[in-house]
Protein backbone atom coordinates (compact mmCIF):
# COMPACT_ATOMS: atom_id res chain seq x y z
CA UNK A 1 0.00 0.00 0.00
CA UNK A 2 1.17 3.44 -0.97
CA UNK A 3 -0.16 6.32 0.66
CA UNK A 4 -0.34 9.76 -1.62
CA UNK A 5 1.81 12.72 0.20
CA UNK A 6 1.38 16.22 -0.18
CA UNK A 7 4.67 18.63 0.65
CA UNK A 8 4.09 22.35 1.48
CA UNK A 9 6.85 24.80 1.57
CA UNK A 10 8.44 21.94 -0.97
CA UNK A 11 11.27 24.80 -2.01
CA UNK A 12 13.13 25.50 1.74
CA UNK A 13 15.22 23.56 4.06
CA UNK A 14 12.72 21.69 5.99
CA UNK A 15 10.67 21.16 2.87
CA UNK A 16 13.67 19.61 1.14
CA UNK A 17 14.78 17.27 3.49
CA UNK A 18 10.84 15.70 4.01
CA UNK A 19 11.12 15.39 0.47
CA UNK A 20 15.04 13.59 0.39
CA UNK A 21 13.29 11.25 3.34
CA UNK A 22 9.92 10.51 1.63
CA UNK A 23 11.62 9.42 -1.77
CA UNK A 24 12.80 6.45 0.26
CA UNK A 25 10.04 5.70 2.06
CA UNK A 26 8.54 2.33 1.19
CA UNK A 27 5.02 3.37 2.39
CA UNK A 28 4.62 7.10 1.12
CA UNK A 29 4.41 8.69 -2.85
CA UNK A 30 4.44 12.19 -2.99
CA UNK A 31 1.97 13.23 -5.60
CA UNK A 32 2.33 16.96 -4.39
CA UNK A 33 4.85 19.99 -3.92
CA UNK A 34 3.78 22.71 -3.19
CA UNK A 35 5.68 26.51 -2.48
CA UNK A 36 5.11 30.17 -2.17
CA UNK A 37 7.33 32.82 -4.50
CA UNK A 38 8.73 29.52 -6.50
CA UNK A 39 5.19 28.53 -7.58
CA UNK A 40 4.62 27.52 -11.20
CA UNK A 41 8.88 26.21 -11.61
CA UNK A 42 9.87 22.83 -11.15
CA UNK A 43 11.02 20.98 -8.32
CA UNK A 44 14.52 20.67 -9.96
CA UNK A 45 15.16 23.89 -10.41
CA UNK A 46 14.48 24.90 -6.56
CA UNK A 47 16.04 21.27 -5.16
CA UNK A 48 18.18 20.10 -7.45
CA UNK A 49 19.76 17.87 -5.46
CA UNK A 50 16.05 15.68 -5.12
CA UNK A 51 16.96 13.75 -8.59
CA UNK A 52 14.13 11.26 -8.02
CA UNK A 53 11.47 14.00 -7.63
CA UNK A 54 13.00 16.67 -10.28
CA UNK A 55 9.71 16.04 -12.73
CA UNK A 56 7.51 17.22 -10.09
CA UNK A 57 6.31 21.10 -10.48
CA UNK A 58 5.70 23.00 -7.15
CA UNK A 59 1.81 24.01 -7.02
CA UNK A 60 0.47 27.31 -5.46
CA UNK A 61 0.36 26.64 -1.20
CA UNK A 62 -3.87 26.48 -1.07
CA UNK A 63 -6.06 24.46 0.93
CA UNK A 64 -7.23 22.95 -2.86
CA UNK A 65 -3.72 22.45 -3.68
CA UNK A 66 -3.24 20.10 -0.30
CA UNK A 67 -6.70 18.68 -1.09
CA UNK A 68 -7.37 14.45 -1.31
CA UNK A 69 -4.02 13.01 -0.21
CA UNK A 70 -3.66 10.98 2.59
CA UNK A 71 -0.49 13.07 4.40
CA UNK A 72 -0.15 16.49 4.10
CA UNK A 73 3.44 17.93 5.48
CA UNK A 74 3.72 21.38 6.08
CA UNK A 75 6.74 23.24 6.31
CA UNK A 76 6.39 26.95 5.99
CA UNK A 77 6.64 30.11 7.82
CA UNK A 78 5.42 30.17 11.56
CA UNK A 79 1.58 31.81 11.36
CA UNK A 80 0.97 30.58 7.38
CA UNK A 81 -0.02 26.58 8.48
CA UNK A 82 -2.40 28.19 11.85
CA UNK A 83 -4.64 29.83 8.99
CA UNK A 84 -4.19 26.88 6.35
CA UNK A 85 -5.08 23.60 8.52
CA UNK A 86 -8.53 25.07 9.50
CA UNK A 87 -8.94 24.08 5.72
CA UNK A 88 -7.76 20.63 5.02
CA UNK A 89 -10.01 17.72 5.79
CA UNK A 90 -9.80 16.27 9.55
CA UNK A 91 -9.55 12.69 7.98
CA UNK A 92 -5.63 13.67 6.37
CA UNK A 93 -3.01 13.26 8.57
CA UNK A 94 -1.43 16.46 8.48
CA UNK A 95 1.98 17.19 10.05
CA UNK A 96 3.17 20.75 10.66
CA UNK A 97 7.00 21.63 10.94
CA UNK A 98 6.26 24.84 12.40
CA UNK A 99 5.47 26.43 15.36
CA UNK A 100 1.78 27.50 14.69
CA UNK A 101 0.61 23.67 17.06
CA UNK A 102 3.39 23.76 19.39
CA UNK A 103 2.63 25.60 22.55
CA UNK A 104 -0.05 24.27 25.19
CA UNK A 105 -0.10 28.09 26.44
CA UNK A 106 -1.87 30.97 24.53
CA UNK A 107 -0.02 33.42 26.66
CA UNK A 108 3.55 31.54 25.72
CA UNK A 109 2.04 32.09 22.22
CA UNK A 110 2.09 35.79 22.61
CA UNK A 111 4.96 36.13 24.43
CA UNK A 112 6.97 34.80 22.13
CA UNK A 113 5.54 35.24 18.97
CA UNK A 114 3.87 37.03 17.16
CA UNK A 115 -0.05 36.96 15.38
CA UNK A 116 -2.88 34.65 16.12
CA UNK A 117 -2.88 31.30 18.54
CA UNK A 118 -4.00 28.34 17.31
CA UNK A 119 -4.58 25.40 19.23
CA UNK A 120 -1.80 22.36 20.01
CA UNK A 121 -0.99 19.70 18.30
CA UNK A 122 -0.03 16.01 19.65
CA UNK A 123 3.69 16.92 19.57
CA UNK A 124 6.18 15.13 17.56
CA UNK A 125 8.62 14.09 19.69
CA UNK A 126 7.76 10.01 20.07
CA UNK A 127 10.94 9.66 22.94
CA UNK A 128 10.26 12.53 25.37
CA UNK A 129 8.77 11.23 28.16
CA UNK A 130 5.15 12.26 29.49
CA UNK A 131 3.73 11.05 32.84
CA UNK A 132 6.10 8.00 33.21
CA UNK A 133 5.62 7.39 29.58
CA UNK A 134 6.45 8.01 25.99
CA UNK A 135 5.13 10.47 23.85
CA UNK A 136 5.04 8.35 20.92
CA UNK A 137 1.78 6.92 22.96
CA UNK A 138 -0.48 9.85 22.11
CA UNK A 139 0.77 9.88 18.30
CA UNK A 140 -0.91 6.43 17.68
CA UNK A 141 -3.90 7.14 15.22
CA UNK A 142 -3.02 10.72 15.52
CA UNK A 143 -4.19 12.99 12.68
CA UNK A 144 -2.75 16.08 13.79
CA UNK A 145 0.81 16.54 14.88
CA UNK A 146 2.65 19.36 15.47
CA UNK A 147 6.58 18.57 14.61
CA UNK A 148 9.39 20.18 17.50
CA UNK A 149 11.57 23.11 17.02
CA UNK A 150 15.05 22.06 16.43
CA UNK A 151 16.99 23.19 19.36
CA UNK A 152 13.60 22.98 21.61
CA UNK A 153 13.54 19.16 21.01
CA UNK A 154 17.77 19.08 21.55
CA UNK A 155 17.67 20.20 24.83
CA UNK A 156 14.12 18.32 26.07
CA UNK A 157 15.41 15.09 25.23
CA UNK A 158 18.93 15.78 26.67
CA UNK A 159 17.01 16.56 30.18
CA UNK A 160 13.74 14.84 30.22
CA UNK A 161 15.30 11.68 31.78
CA UNK A 162 17.00 13.04 34.82
CA UNK A 163 14.06 15.37 35.62
CA UNK A 164 11.73 12.26 35.16
CA UNK A 165 14.27 10.04 37.24
CA UNK A 166 14.63 13.16 40.04
CA UNK A 167 18.14 13.08 39.74
CA UNK A 168 18.57 16.49 38.76
CA UNK A 169 16.94 19.57 39.65
CA UNK A 170 14.63 21.92 37.56
CA UNK A 171 15.51 25.09 38.29
CA UNK A 172 18.91 26.72 36.92
CA UNK A 173 19.09 24.66 34.00
CA UNK A 174 21.47 26.01 31.13
CA UNK A 175 21.55 25.13 27.89
CA UNK A 176 24.36 26.26 25.17
CA UNK A 177 23.73 25.46 21.66
CA UNK A 178 26.50 25.55 18.45
CA UNK A 179 23.83 25.57 15.57
CA UNK A 180 24.14 25.75 11.85
CA UNK A 181 22.70 28.73 9.84
CA UNK A 182 20.20 26.07 7.68
CA UNK A 183 18.13 26.34 11.03
CA UNK A 184 16.71 29.88 10.36
CA UNK A 185 15.71 28.66 6.47
CA UNK A 186 16.92 29.78 2.73
CA UNK A 187 15.33 33.27 2.93
CA UNK A 188 17.71 35.59 2.83
CA UNK A 189 18.53 37.20 5.91
CA UNK A 190 21.12 39.42 6.48
CA UNK A 191 22.99 37.89 9.71
CA UNK A 192 23.18 34.75 8.10
CA UNK A 193 25.16 35.31 4.86
CA UNK A 194 28.43 33.67 4.57
CA UNK A 195 30.65 36.69 5.11
CA UNK A 196 28.91 37.55 8.76
CA UNK A 197 29.31 33.37 9.39
CA UNK A 198 32.43 32.07 8.21
CA UNK A 199 35.46 32.44 10.38
CA UNK A 200 32.67 33.28 13.40
CA UNK A 201 30.66 32.23 16.28
CA UNK A 202 27.45 34.39 16.35
CA UNK A 203 25.19 34.79 19.32
CA UNK A 204 21.53 35.60 18.90
CA UNK A 205 18.80 35.48 20.94
CA UNK A 206 20.63 35.84 23.80
CA UNK A 207 19.08 36.36 27.50
CA UNK A 208 15.69 34.72 27.78
CA UNK A 209 14.20 35.50 24.18
CA UNK A 210 14.79 32.61 22.00
CA UNK A 211 11.23 31.09 21.60
CA UNK A 212 12.36 27.89 22.25
CA UNK A 213 12.44 28.30 25.93
CA UNK A 214 8.40 28.13 26.42
CA UNK A 215 8.38 24.36 24.01
CA UNK A 216 11.59 23.26 26.24
CA UNK A 217 9.68 24.21 29.48
CA UNK A 218 6.69 22.32 28.08
CA UNK A 219 8.38 19.82 27.25
CA UNK A 220 10.15 19.66 30.59
CA UNK A 221 6.90 19.64 32.85
CA UNK A 222 5.52 16.51 30.68
CA UNK A 223 8.66 14.95 32.11
CA UNK A 224 7.56 15.87 35.41
CA UNK A 225 8.98 19.46 36.33
CA UNK A 226 6.60 21.76 37.84
CA UNK A 227 8.06 25.19 37.35
CA UNK A 228 11.51 24.71 35.48
CA UNK A 229 13.27 27.55 34.71
CA UNK A 230 16.08 27.50 31.93
CA UNK A 231 18.98 30.17 30.83
CA UNK A 232 19.30 29.40 27.28
CA UNK A 233 21.67 30.39 24.29
CA UNK A 234 22.37 29.52 20.87
CA UNK A 235 25.15 30.46 19.07
CA UNK A 236 25.64 30.06 14.90
CA UNK A 237 28.88 28.35 13.89
CA UNK A 238 30.14 28.03 10.10
CA UNK A 239 28.46 24.61 9.34
CA UNK A 240 25.73 24.37 7.51
CA UNK A 241 23.79 22.06 9.40
CA UNK A 242 23.69 20.73 12.93
CA UNK A 243 22.99 21.13 16.50
CA UNK A 244 25.36 20.75 19.07
CA UNK A 245 23.75 21.42 22.97
CA UNK A 246 25.55 21.36 26.13
CA UNK A 247 22.53 21.24 28.80
CA UNK A 248 23.69 21.16 32.48
CA UNK A 249 21.76 20.60 35.64
CA UNK A 250 22.22 21.02 39.46
CA UNK A 251 22.38 17.44 40.65
CA UNK A 252 19.88 16.55 43.74
CA UNK A 253 22.06 16.57 46.43
CA UNK A 254 22.84 12.92 47.65
CA UNK A 255 22.29 11.52 44.01
CA UNK A 256 24.84 8.49 43.38
CA UNK A 257 26.73 8.45 40.39
CA UNK A 258 25.03 5.29 39.15
CA UNK A 259 21.49 6.92 39.50
CA UNK A 260 22.22 9.60 37.15
CA UNK A 261 23.80 7.46 34.42
CA UNK A 262 20.50 5.20 34.60
CA UNK A 263 18.11 7.76 34.32
CA UNK A 264 19.45 8.22 30.66
CA UNK A 265 20.03 4.36 30.26
CA UNK A 266 16.64 3.75 31.03
CA UNK A 267 14.97 6.94 29.10
CA UNK A 268 16.70 5.63 26.01
CA UNK A 269 17.74 2.06 26.26
CA UNK A 270 15.31 0.81 23.97
CA UNK A 271 15.23 3.77 21.33
CA UNK A 272 15.96 3.16 17.40
CA UNK A 273 16.82 6.81 17.34
CA UNK A 274 17.95 8.34 20.71
CA UNK A 275 21.33 6.84 21.86
CA UNK A 276 23.48 7.64 25.45
CA UNK A 277 26.53 7.13 24.47
CA UNK A 278 29.28 5.09 26.81
CA UNK A 279 30.21 6.98 29.83
CA UNK A 280 33.95 9.23 28.56
CA UNK A 281 32.15 9.42 25.23
CA UNK A 282 31.04 12.65 23.49
CA UNK A 283 28.99 13.04 20.20
CA UNK A 284 30.20 15.24 17.45
CA UNK A 285 27.64 16.92 14.94
CA UNK A 286 29.83 15.01 12.39
CA UNK A 287 28.37 11.69 13.89
CA UNK A 288 24.71 13.06 13.07
CA UNK A 289 24.84 14.50 9.65
CA UNK A 290 21.98 13.37 7.31
CA UNK A 291 20.80 10.75 9.98
CA UNK A 292 17.34 10.58 12.23
CA UNK A 293 19.57 10.11 15.20
CA UNK A 294 20.53 12.14 18.60
CA UNK A 295 23.49 11.52 20.67
CA UNK A 296 23.74 11.81 23.69
CA UNK A 297 27.08 12.04 26.25
CA UNK A 298 26.91 12.39 29.81
CA UNK A 299 29.44 13.72 32.38
CA UNK A 300 28.99 14.33 36.21
CA UNK A 301 30.95 17.75 37.44
CA UNK A 302 30.86 16.61 40.74
CA UNK A 303 33.15 20.07 41.88
CA UNK A 304 30.42 22.07 40.27
CA UNK A 305 27.71 19.75 41.31
CA UNK A 306 26.34 19.44 37.33
CA UNK A 307 24.82 16.79 35.22
CA UNK A 308 26.71 17.91 31.91
CA UNK A 309 25.09 16.56 28.77
CA UNK A 310 26.38 17.35 25.51
CA UNK A 311 23.69 16.37 22.82
CA UNK A 312 24.27 16.36 18.73
CA UNK A 313 21.30 16.36 16.17
CA UNK A 314 20.85 17.45 12.23
CA UNK A 315 18.54 19.85 12.85
CA UNK A 316 16.68 19.45 9.13
CA UNK A 317 16.47 15.61 10.30
CA UNK A 318 15.93 14.46 13.99
CA UNK A 319 15.15 18.38 14.60
CA UNK A 320 12.44 18.65 12.27
CA UNK A 321 11.57 16.28 9.16
CA UNK A 322 13.16 13.18 10.31
CA UNK A 323 10.88 13.38 13.40
CA UNK A 324 7.83 14.72 11.18
CA UNK A 325 8.23 11.54 9.59
CA UNK A 326 9.06 8.82 12.26
CA UNK A 327 5.78 10.66 14.29
CA UNK A 328 4.00 9.96 10.85
CA UNK A 329 5.00 6.59 10.87
CA UNK A 330 3.61 6.05 14.38
CA UNK A 331 0.48 7.76 13.87
CA UNK A 332 -0.40 5.49 10.56
CA UNK A 333 0.59 2.12 12.35
CA UNK A 334 3.46 2.10 9.95
CA UNK A 335 7.10 0.81 11.12
CA UNK A 336 8.37 3.57 13.40
CA UNK A 337 11.67 3.32 11.60
CA UNK A 338 10.71 3.19 8.17
CA UNK A 339 12.26 5.52 5.45
CA UNK A 340 14.36 6.99 8.71
CA UNK A 341 18.18 6.43 8.59
CA UNK A 342 20.41 5.82 11.49
CA UNK A 343 23.71 5.67 9.84
CA UNK A 344 24.49 9.66 9.23
CA UNK A 345 26.97 10.68 6.82
CA UNK A 346 30.78 11.60 7.05
CA UNK A 347 33.23 13.22 6.76
N1 LIG B 1 15.28 24.79 9.11
C1 LIG B 1 15.18 24.07 10.22
O1 LIG B 1 16.17 23.49 10.72
C2 LIG B 1 13.86 23.95 10.91
C3 LIG B 1 12.71 24.52 10.42
N2 LIG B 1 11.52 24.37 11.08
C4 LIG B 1 10.32 25.05 10.63
O2 LIG B 1 9.93 24.59 9.34
C5 LIG B 1 9.29 25.66 8.65
C6 LIG B 1 10.02 25.87 7.32
O3 LIG B 1 11.35 26.27 7.62
P1 LIG B 1 12.52 26.30 6.56
O4 LIG B 1 12.34 25.23 5.57
O5 LIG B 1 13.76 26.35 7.34
O6 LIG B 1 12.25 27.71 5.85
P2 LIG B 1 12.61 28.14 4.34
O7 LIG B 1 12.64 29.62 4.35
O8 LIG B 1 13.79 27.40 3.87
O9 LIG B 1 11.32 27.66 3.50
C7 LIG B 1 10.07 28.27 3.66
C8 LIG B 1 9.07 27.65 2.70
O10 LIG B 1 7.81 28.31 2.88
C9 LIG B 1 7.43 28.96 1.67
N3 LIG B 1 6.86 30.27 1.99
C10 LIG B 1 7.51 31.44 2.22
N4 LIG B 1 6.62 32.43 2.48
C11 LIG B 1 5.40 31.88 2.42
C12 LIG B 1 4.09 32.38 2.57
N5 LIG B 1 3.86 33.66 2.86
N6 LIG B 1 3.04 31.53 2.43
C13 LIG B 1 3.25 30.22 2.12
N7 LIG B 1 4.48 29.69 1.96
C14 LIG B 1 5.55 30.51 2.11
C15 LIG B 1 8.69 29.09 0.85
O11 LIG B 1 8.32 29.11 -0.53
P3 LIG B 1 9.21 29.89 -1.64
O12 LIG B 1 10.62 29.42 -1.46
O13 LIG B 1 8.61 29.41 -2.93
O14 LIG B 1 9.02 31.33 -1.42
C16 LIG B 1 9.46 27.83 1.23
O15 LIG B 1 8.99 26.72 0.52
C17 LIG B 1 9.35 26.89 9.55
O16 LIG B 1 8.17 27.02 10.28
C18 LIG B 1 10.52 26.55 10.43
O17 LIG B 1 10.53 27.27 11.60
C19 LIG B 1 11.44 23.60 12.22
C20 LIG B 1 12.54 23.01 12.74
C21 LIG B 1 13.85 23.18 12.16
C1 LIG C 1 20.02 29.12 13.21
C2 LIG C 1 18.59 29.40 13.58
O1 LIG C 1 18.11 30.51 13.46
N1 LIG C 1 17.90 28.36 14.02
C3 LIG C 1 16.52 28.48 14.38
C4 LIG C 1 15.90 27.13 14.56
C5 LIG C 1 14.52 27.15 14.06
C6 LIG C 1 13.68 25.96 14.33
O2 LIG C 1 13.97 24.99 14.96
O3 LIG C 1 12.49 25.99 13.85
P1 LIG C 1 11.26 26.77 14.36
O4 LIG C 1 11.53 28.19 14.01
O5 LIG C 1 10.16 26.15 13.59
O6 LIG C 1 11.05 26.62 15.80
C7 LIG C 1 16.35 29.32 15.64
O7 LIG C 1 17.17 29.21 16.53
O8 LIG C 1 15.33 30.00 15.72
Amino acid sequence: MSLSVAVAGASGYAGGELLRLLAGHPDFTVTTVTAFSNAGQSLASAQPHLRSLGHLTLAETTAQSLAGHDVVFLALPHGKSGELTEHLPAAALVVDCGADHRLRSASDWAAFYPGQYFEAWDYGVPELIVGGAKQREALVGSRRIAAPGCNASTVALALAPGIAAGVIEERDLVAVLAVGPSGAGKALKLENLASEILGSANPYAVGGTHRHIPEILQGLRGAGAQSPTISFTPVIVPMSRGILATSTARIVPGTSATAIRDAWESAYADEPFVHLLPAGSFPRTADVLGANTALIGLAIDEAAGRVVTVTAVDNLVKGTAGAAIQSANIALGLRETAGLPVDGVAP
